[in-house]
């Protein structure tokens, strides 16, 4: 694997969700390194302080803050895009990027099935919160970006639109490949409206491949060994794993194209079913519903 070179983003907002630790915190990182304002939105209060000067000193940025954000908490993600708000920034970069992988059967505040609520219908909420001040930040040959990442285990993912809460029959790994699968069918869509309305804005989809993060702690014991054993042969480093989040994020290449899945720096195809309208729109239009925002149709 080649590091990609980006060039420098002074002057532009990123928030980085989940970005305390693993691919989220690579690419914090790397973003302030390019001289973007971070701002880190994720719920790991006990490591924010820690994190944001590490960051600081290692990129010799001033400009990384954190703002506590609980994706579990439809709540919880209405007062970070307040407080986010409030400081009057505008927003260039919004990467959704935080997440959780095979948990046990839980439910978040509002009483999702965990990965469909904290993994999707979090960043569901929090991107159309934050849409205002994206296509306010955008401009004709420089638009905002929104990058979501999802997860090759999307392939293997089915849409129970019947079931979306898993109530039927509980499968941690289906759970998390459901979530990674609607949130490949979110950006498609999201890209097609930003399109319409002609807003300079753009959403791709990042995957990074399988990356040495503590996401695998939930995973039977054995893989995990492997994990911790083989790292170096068959994972990425979070670094490495960052690099398509950020490549979606600043790429000229990338520039006013969307609705891209992209892995290993490169356009690739995502599920067949990820392309189809009618599921794209149905889930679109749930989506509004559970998250108690306007544009069902
Ligand atoms: N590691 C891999 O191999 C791999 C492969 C494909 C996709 N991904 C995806 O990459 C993303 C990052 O994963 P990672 O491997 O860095 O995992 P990680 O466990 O190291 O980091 C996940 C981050 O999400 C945050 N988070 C968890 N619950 C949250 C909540 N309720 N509110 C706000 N933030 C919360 C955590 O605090 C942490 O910062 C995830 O979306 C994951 O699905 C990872």
């Amino acid at each position: 694997l080649v590091e990609p070179v980006f060039p420098p983003q002074p002057d532009r907002v990123a928030i980085v969700t989940g970005g305390t630790d693993g691919i989220g915190y690579a690419t914090a990182k790397y973003l302030a390194r390019l001289g973007m304002h971070v701002i880190i939105a994720g719920n790991n209060e006990g490591k924010a302080e820690e994190v944001v000067s590490k960051i600081k000193e290692e990129t010799l940025n001033d400009r990384v803050e954190f703002l506590y954000c609980d994706l579990a908490s439809l709540a919880s993600i209405r007062r970070f895009v307040e407080t986010f708000k409030l400081k009057r920034l505008p927003l260039h970069v919004l990467i959704n990027n935080a997440g959780v992988m095979m948990v046990p059967e839980r439910k978040t505040q509002d009483g999702f099935e965990e990965h469909f609520g904290l993994n999707y219908l979090g960043h569901f909420l929090l991107t159309q919160l934050l849409l205002d001040t994206l296509r306010a930040s955008g401009r004709p040959g420089r638009s905002a970006r929104v990058v979501t990442v999802s997860s090759a285990t999307h392939y293997v993912g089915e849409l129970n639109m019947d079931d979306l809460q898993s109530r039927t029959c509980y499968s941690p790994h289906s759970a998390y490949a459901q979530s990674k699968l609607a949130l490949v069918l979110f950006s498609y869509h999201l890209q097609r409206l930003l399109a319409a309305e002609g807003s300079h804005v753009t959403a791709n989809v990042a995957d990074p491949g399988v990356v040495d993060t503590e996401l695998y702690r939930h995973v039977f014991w054995g893989t995990r060994l492997v994990q911790k054993v083989f790292a170096w042969l068959l994972f990425k480093t979070p670094e490495e794993g960052a690099w398509t989040s950020v490549y979606a994020a600043v790429a000229p290449q990338l520039e006013g194209v969307g609705g891209r899945y992209l892995y290993n720096e490169r356009e690739t195809a995502s599920l067949k079913l990820t392309y189809s309208l009618r599921l794209q729109q149905e889930l679109w239009a749930a989506s509004c519903q559970m998250a108690g925002v306007l544009g069902g149709t």
